[in-house]
C-alpha cells in the first residue's frame, strides 16, 4: 500500500510539533509538507530540536505548499485563521481529507459559532460539511469525511467520561458542573503573560469563569447524548496549573433514574469494553494525569458523592495527546480505514 502523504499546518506550534511525533513513527504515513508562520522558512529541527533526528521537509508558509502532492492535512493553526485556508485547501484538492485542531469547525449551530467565537463564520459550507472528531462515539461518520473537526481538549476529557451516561440516562443533563484543570502547553506556544514561569509556575488560577469557549461545545454533544428536547446545562471552569501537559476534568452530577454511581461505571465499562484507549479505573482507584502522560489514553474514574443522589467522575487526558494530535491521528486512521491503533500504541510516561 502506498503511503499516505500528510501536510501539517502549524507544524511549529505545540500540536502541530506533537502530530509530527506521532505520525514520524506511523507505518502508513509519509511526511510531506511543514508549514509555519514566523518560522517559515527554518528546519523544523532549529525550533524543535527534540525532533532533530528525523528527516522532515523544512517550514514553509501555507501558500507555499502543492496540495495536489498531499492526501491528508492536519491543521495545528490558531481558531479563526483555519476556515479561509481550510476552504483554499479543499477548493485546491477536492479530494484531500482536512484534520482539523482548531476550534474553527466544531460548532454545529451559526448563531453559537458567532456568539463565542467573535463573529459569521467564513466557510458555512464547509462548517456543515465537518463531522465532530470524538473518534470514539463518531467513527462511522468519521470514517465517510472529508473535514473532521477535533474536539477541544477540554470537551475531549468531558465529554469521553459523560456521553456514555448521558446517552443511558444515569445523570441529569441539567445540572452537569465540570471542574477542569489544564498543564500550560493547553495556551500554545504562543507568548502569553499569564504562561510565564513566574506566573504560572507555583500556583493555580481559573480563568474564563462562567464564560469560556468549550461550555457551548460541551453542551453540543451532551445535547446530542440525551436526544431532542432535553434540557441541558453545563457549568464548565477552567484552571491553569503549573506542568506542561496533562488535563484533569473533575464533573459533578445529578443521578438520574435511581442510578447508583456504581451504575455509572458499569455503563463506562459496558461503552468502552472494545475500545484500546478507554481506561476505566476501578473502584476506588484515582486516574491522575501521570497515568496518561504523553499517549492517547484517557482514564476515567466514578466516586460515591457523600451527598445523596449524587456522584462525581474524574477524566484525564494529555490534551496534546488524546486532546489533540494523537486523536487527530486517531481520526485520520479511521478516515482512510487504517487500523485505529496505528501510530499511537505509546505507553504512558512515569514518571
Ligand atoms: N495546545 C493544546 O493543548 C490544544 C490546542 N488546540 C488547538 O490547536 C490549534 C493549535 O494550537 P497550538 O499548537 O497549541 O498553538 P501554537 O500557538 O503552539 O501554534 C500555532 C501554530 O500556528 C502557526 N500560525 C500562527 N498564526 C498563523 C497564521 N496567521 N497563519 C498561518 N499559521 C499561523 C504558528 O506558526 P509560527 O509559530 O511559526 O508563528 C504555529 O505553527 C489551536 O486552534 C488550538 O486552539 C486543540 C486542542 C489542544
Ligand atoms: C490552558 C488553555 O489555555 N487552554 C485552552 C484550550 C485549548 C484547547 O484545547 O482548546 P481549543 O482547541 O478550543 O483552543 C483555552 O482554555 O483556551
Amino acid at each position: 500500500m502506498e503511503k499516505i502523504r500528510v501536510g501539517i499546518l502549524g507544524a511549529s506550534g505545540y500540536t502541530g510539533a506533537d502530530a509530527v511525533r506521532l505520525l514520524a513513527r506511523h507505518p502508513q504515513v509519509e511526511i510531506a509538507a511543514l508549514t509555519a508562520n514566523s518560522h517559515a522558512g527554518k528546519p523544523l529541527a532549529e525550533v524543535f530540536p527534540h525532533l532533530s533526528m528525523l528527516k522532515l521537509p523544512d517550514l514553509v508558509t501555507w501558500e507555499e505548499v502543492n496540495w495536489s502532492k498531499l492526501d491528508a492535512v492536519f491543521c495545528g493553526l490558531p481558531h479563526g485563521t483555519t476556515q479561509e485556508i481550510t476552504a483554499k485547501v479543499l477548493a485546491s484538492n477536492p479530494a484531500i481529507k482536512v484534520i482539523d485542531m482548531s476550534a474553527d469547525f466544531r460548532l454545529r449551530d451559526m448563531d453559537t459559532y458567532a456568539e463565542w467565537y467573535g463573529g459569521t463564520h467564513r466557510a458555512p459550507d464547509l462548517q456543515a460539511e465537518a463531522v465532530y472528531g470524538l473518534t470514539e462515539h463518531y467513527r462511522d461518520k468519521i470514517a465517510g469525511a472529508r473535514l473532521i473537526a477535533c474536539p477541544g481538549c477540554y470537551p475531549t476529557a468531558t465529554l469521553l467520561s459523560l456521553v456514555p451516561l448521558v446517552k443511558a440516562g444515569l445523570v441529569d443533563a441539567s445540572e452537569i458542573i465540570v471542574d477542569a484543570k489544564s498543564g500550560v502547553s493547553g495556551a500554545g506556544r504562543g507568548l502569553k503573560q499569564n504562561t510565564l514561569f513566574c506566573e504560572a509556575g507555583e500556583g493555580i488560577s481559573p480563568y474564563s469563569i462562567g464564560k469560556h469557549r468549550h461550555a457551548p461545545e460541551i453542551e453540543q454533544e451532551i445535547g446530542a447524548a440525551a436526544g431532542a428536547g432535553e434540557p441541558i446545562a453545563v457549568n464548565f471552569t477552567p484552571h491553569l496549573i503549573p506542568m506542561s501537559r496533562g488535563e484533569l476534568c473533575t464533573s459533578y452530577l445529578r443521578l438520574a433514574n435511581g442510578a447508583t454511581p456504581d451504575d455509572l461505571r458499569a455503563a463506562l465499562e459496558a461503552a468502552y469494553r472494545d475500545e484500546p484507549f478507554m481506561l476505566v479505573a476501578k473502584k476506588g482507584v484515582m486516574p491522575q494525569t501521570q497515568n496518561v502522560r504523553g499517549s492517547n489514553y484517557a482514564q476515567f474514574g466514578v466516586f460515591d458523592d457523600r451527598i445523596k443522589g449524587r456522584a462525581i467522575v474524574v477524566s484525564v487526558i494529555d490534551n496534546l495527546v488524546k486532546g489533540s494530535a494523537g486523536q487527530a491521528v486517531q481520526n485520520m486512521n479511521v478516515a482512510f480505514g487504517l487500523e485505529e491503533t496505528s501510530g499511537l500504541l505509546q505507553l504512558p510516561m512515569f514518571p
